[in-house]
């Protein structure tokens, strides 16, 4: 099974009122945790490295396991740069085989965003790669960006956007934040999604993207806390939130963070029980079973993917 683009994914979802799962990849444990999940479920998947992943694992061997990964399993795969910050980074991307790729110019004026955006669309296309692009400024750490506030995409703003560098799919802020700590403590999260329904109006049958859609299971939070973590105060996007986003015009949802921690709570579980276990396989088997648990649960209750192959 060769790796896909977005294209038909996002078509069928947006027409079917589910999402697909974008979670981020760094290992190999974690990928297959990731597509063992999403096979269990019947559900097609995004893989996504961001320029952190690729320079920790290496772009030839995240390549080669995404692709024996697709192969296994015969799901629909595509394999997405995440946060691309300049056309560089896509280009590495593309030559590296990635079905499609993000460029991230969230962070300048509107007009630099589209003319940079514009230039990663072009070459993008010439090359048969989709490319989801980002208006609007997510509150929060992003790469080595701190944002102190969000800043909401204005819907006119998008439609202009859109027209003028020709992406294929827009990330936007409504109030989702990278990372386990979103809300602070005493804030009831919100998502703003008057402004989500305005731009599924403006630019109809235009797939949407929600980055920083971890749900942080306090759960899990506890588990690593239990075993000997120290995360205080986590807090993320409430479930139903994100299903009813995946209902609307969102196609991609992000999730990185409920990997991070679910894996982190299994592995400190097994050192916390066996403090003699020096086996890799035996802490990491367990990471990877704890992801596949989390991607099936986000497919069935989240997203609303499963059995849409
Ligand atoms: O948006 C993300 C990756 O691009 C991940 O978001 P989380 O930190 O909420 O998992
Ligand atoms: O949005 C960022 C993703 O969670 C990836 O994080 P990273 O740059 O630490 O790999
Ligand atoms: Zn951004
Ligand atoms: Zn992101």
């Amino acid at each position: 099974m060769p790796l896909v683009t977005t294209k038909e994914m996002f078509k069928k979802a947006y027409e079917g009122g589910y999402a697909i799962g974008a979670f981020n990849i760094n290992n190999l444990e974690i990928l297959q945790g990731v597509v063992r999940g999403a096979k269990a479920k019947n559900s097609p998947v995004i893989l996504q490295c961001s320029t952190s992943a690729l320079k920790y694992a290496g772009p030839k061997y995240l390549r080669a396991m995404v692709e024996a990964a697709a192969e296994e399993t015969g799901i629909d795969i595509a394999l997405h740069l995440d946060h691309g910050p300049d056309l560089e980074a896509v280009k590495l991307a593309i030559a590296s085989g990635f079905t499609s790729v993000m460029f991230d110019g969230s962070h300048y004026d509107f007009e630099e965003n589209v003319r940079r955006t514009k230039e990663v669309v072009e070459y993008a296309h010439a090359h048969g790669v989709v490319v989801e692009a980002e208006l609007g400024v997510l509150a929060g750490v992003e790469d080595d960006v701190v944002a102190a506030e969000h800043v909401y995409t204005d819907p006119d703003q998008a439609v202009e956007f859109v027209e003028r560098t020709g992406c294929d799919s827009l990330a936007i802020a409504i109030g989702t934040s990278h990372g386990a700590f979103k809300f602070p403590p005493d804030y009831e999260p919100q998502l703003r999604f008057d402004i989500l329904e305005e731009i599924q109006r403006k630019l109809p049958n235009f797939p949407i993207v929600l980055h920083g859609a971890s749900a942080v299971d306090p759960e899990t939070v506890e588990m690593c806390n239990k075993y000997g973590g120290n995360i205080a105060n986590a807090k993320g996007i409430p479930v139903e939130m994100l299903r009813k986003a995946a209902s609307m015009a969102v196609c991609k949802i992000n999730m990185d963070t409920d990997l991070r921690l679910a894996m982190t709570a299994a592995i400190r579980k097994v050192f916390a029980e066996n403090p003699a276990e020096f086996d890799p396989r035996k802490y990491l088997g367990a990471g990877r079973d704890a992801i596949q648990k989390v991607v099936e649960y986000k497919i069935e209750h989240v997203l609303g993917s499963a059995n849409r192959l």
